[in-house]
């Protein structure tokens, strides 16, 4: 991949072709080019940019002019005159894909000129058949005007110079791609659990590193206040007509540009009901399958048909499937769209978030999901014997999950020790063999977490704020935790916390198991989490039974989930299986202390306390018991609680060396662009 970087002293002619189909232009809004402002500041003395186009396949052909010369000169730039280059423009950099195409302009367009350019690019392309481009020739020429050379620059100016080319090149060094990701939830608009949170902070990331970035996910409405989230969201007045479920289904899009990123929601009567976006008091909906095929149909079209900031994304965009909802989309564009010449230069990478979800209903609904009927095969999933209902039943079913496994172009998990249980037979959920076929495009990459969303220093949901260099706050979280929970106020007496969804996944058997032996001891307990009603009236019989110890808060609700991570001094994760986990991670950096089973992303995120290790000083963030059972756990809490009693400044030590964990979305985003990168280094995986 080349780019253009645009140095003083340098003088470079470029010419390309630019194929329409492979070019992603990049309004500036949503280039991410925070640095813009001193970008311009920068003294190039003089560049020249010229775009010009012919109406000639790849073959050659003479080259038409179709735009003027842009020269201006920026010495001596002085707010006036920066306002003046803000509406000339200014050509940063251009991307190729490895055939030598322009894939991205790097440009601070000039206004009006810019969106003539493109305006005129694009209606050209949707004007002539598909096998047309356009040419475009890219003058760009920065001369060097000695005579403003002037002898005072002193070396303060220099190193600016220097710092802020360093951080130009960075920002031109770096491939942007068109993402979208398709998601059941992304918060804040929605969110039950983990996969909210990464579709809400992940993408909004990634724009800020120069990415265009679409979010389509389902406009859920439930007659609640939480319905306000999407007021944002505006009709595009574009609907598409999904032909599914032996019938025609009519979509709309809604949208809103926040924090650089096109969220995009798809809007169907089946999205607006009562309960949260898979089911309600009384269970799973029954037409789930339904509600996510819609999804799937819509959000492949999306990137064709929506004008976002006024253009498409095109077909070359890379499709960030997340976990079964949105695992049609890569059957639909190797079966539907390639076949037609239609995403050729997509890709798509599955990620994994939860393997025990699948998406598996019976083999006679494979009719219902608009799949060609010879694409069967990608879906096909009969059960063991063991798992069938009845000796008659032949266990035939489609499984939405092995059909993106088996179509996507690479496939990741939330991290490196999740990417290798899953293709172990005790981790596989019945997928390992497959998994294993594929597991040289099989990667981790740990979750980052939103770290202005969670951090003790300005936490709007916690009573006072803390730090790794000042933790006193933390003790007054605890006493008002304790309040408002109506425990008593003992800040000597551990204080335990549990959040989650209350599910098989989540070991919440094991807490059920281990609390009457628990409560023997002096420590103090809090559950916030919904879910199985088994273990909802287990709570409330809890808190019945040991009013002066235990907590059991049945329900979702984020601002208490803030303050029990604040206001505990350990975070309980028993989990029987955890792909990453991302309690333990704001668990830590609050100074809470995460006690995990030892299983996927909890095993790679949290270290295990090690009292004389570090020069006797000792090391790790918490405690990982094994096996996963009651005993186990009990001991390792029972270790955490003495600790906490008996050795308070090795508890500080602990708390400290988690709060500065680095778990920022940055490194995790950086992994993310390695395995975009390899995506489109190979061929598609179904041409
Ligand atoms: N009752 C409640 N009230 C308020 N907030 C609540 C809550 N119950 C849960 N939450 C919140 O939901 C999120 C749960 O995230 P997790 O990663 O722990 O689990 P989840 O299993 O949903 O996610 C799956 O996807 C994520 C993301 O990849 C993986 O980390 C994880 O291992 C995988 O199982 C946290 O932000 C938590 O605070």
């Amino acid at each position: 991949m080349e780019s253009l970087q645009l140095t003083r002293g340098m003088c470079c002619k470029l010419s390309m072709n630019i194929s329409l189909e492979a070019c992603s232009f990049r309004p500036i809004r949503q280039l991410g080019f925070v640095h813009s402002d001193h970008l311009l500041r920068k003294r190039f003395r003089k560049l020249k940019l010229a775009v010009v186009r012919s109406d000639v396949t790849e073959n050659g052909g003479e080259f038409e002019n179709f735009g003027d010369d842009l020269n201006f000169n920026t010495n001596s730039i002085d707010e006036k005159e920066r306002e003046e280059e803000e509406k000339r423009g200014v050509l940063l950099g251009i991307d190729r894909d490895e055939s030598g195409s322009v894939i991205a302009l790097h440009l601070i367009p000039p206004s009006g000129y810019y969106e003539t350019v493109v305006s005129f690019l694009f209606s050209e392309n949707s004007r002539f058949e598909n096998n047309w481009s356009v040419k475009a020739s890219v003058k760009s020429e920065v001369v060097v005007d000695k005579a403003a050379e002037t002898q005072d620059e002193d070396e303060a100016a220099e190193s600016e110079d220097k710092d802020e080319r360093i951080e130009e090149e960075k920002v031109q060094n770096r491939v942007t791609y068109n993402i979208v990701f398709v998601t059941a939830e992304a918060a804040p608009y929605s969110k039950t659990g983990g996969l909210g949170d990464v579709c809400g902070s992940l993408p909004v990331v990634l724009a800020g590193r120069g990415h265009r970035v679409m979010v389509v996910s389902p406009r859920y409405l439930n007659g609640t206040p939480a319905d306000k989230k999407f007021a944002g969201a505006f009709d595009l007045d574009r609907r598409i007509k999904v032909h599914c479920f032996e019938g025609e289904q009519e979509v709309a899009f809604f949208h809103e540009y926040k924090n650089g990123v096109d969220w995009v929601f798809v809007d169907h009567p089946s999205y607006h009901r009562a309960g949260n976006p898979y089911g309600d008091g009384h269970g799973a909906f029954g037409d789930n399958q339904f509600r996510f095929t819609l999804l799937c149909h819509a959000a492949c079209e999306a990137p064709l048909v929506l004008p976002l900031g006024g253009y498409t994304y095109g077909g070359k965009c890379l499709f960030l499937v997340n976990d079964w909802h949105a695992g049609l989309v890569p059957v639909l564009l190797a079966s539907k769209y390639r076949p037609y010449g239609t995403y050729k230069d997509a890709r798509s990478i599955l990620v994994i978030h939860n393997l025990g979800h699948q998406g598996v209903e019976p083999a006679v609904t494979y009719k219902n999901l608009g799949l060609p009927q010879e694409w069967y095969g990608a879906l096909e999933w009969v059960f063991p014997t063991w798992a069938r209902t009845h000796a008659l039943d032949p266990g035939e079913a489609v499984n939405i999950l092995k059909g993106a496994i088996v179509t996507a172009d690479r496939i990741l998990t939330v991290s490196k020790g999740y990417a290798w249980e899953i293709t172990t037979v005790e981790g596989g959920y019945g997928l390992n063999e497959l998994l294993s076929s594929r597991r040289i495009v099989l990667n981790g990459i740990v979750n980052g977490i939103d770290v202005s969303e969670w951090d003790p220093s300005s936490d709007g949901h916690i009573v006072s704020h803390y730090s790794a260099d000042d933790l006193s706050g933390k003790a007054q979280c605890k006493t008002a935790l304790q309040k408002e929970l109506g425990l008593p106020i003992r800040p000597e007496c551990p204080l335990i916390g549990f959040i989650g969804r209350l599910d098989y996944q989540k070991g919440i058997d094991l807490i059920r198991w281990g609390i009457p032996e628990l409560m023997h001891d002096d420590v103090q307990f809090v559950m916030l989490g919904s879910g199985d009603p088994l273990y909802e009236d287990w709570m409330r019989a809890a808190e019945a039974t040991y009013r002066d110890k235990f907590r059991g808060w049945v329900g979702f609700n984020v601002p208490i989930s803030h303050r029990i991570t604040a206001g505990c001094d350990i975070l309980l994760m028993p989990s029987r299986y955890e792909p990453c986990g991302l309690n333990q991670l704001y668990a830590m950096r609050y100074g809470t202390i995460p006690v995990v089973h030892a299983t996927g992303g909890l095993r790679d995120t949290v270290e295990n306390f090690s009292p004389y290790a570090g020069d006797g000083n000792g090391e790790g963030t918490g405690w990982i018991f094994s096996p996963l059972a009651k005993e186990s756990m009990l001991q390792a809490l029972r270790t955490a609680m003495m600790t906490y009693r008996d050795h308070k400044s090795t508890w500080e030590a602990l708390m400290r060396r988690g709060m500065l964990r680095d778990f920022t979305w940055e490194t995790a985003a950086i992994q993310y662009e390695q395995v975009f990168e390899w995506a489109c280094i190979d061929p598609p995986y179904i041409p």
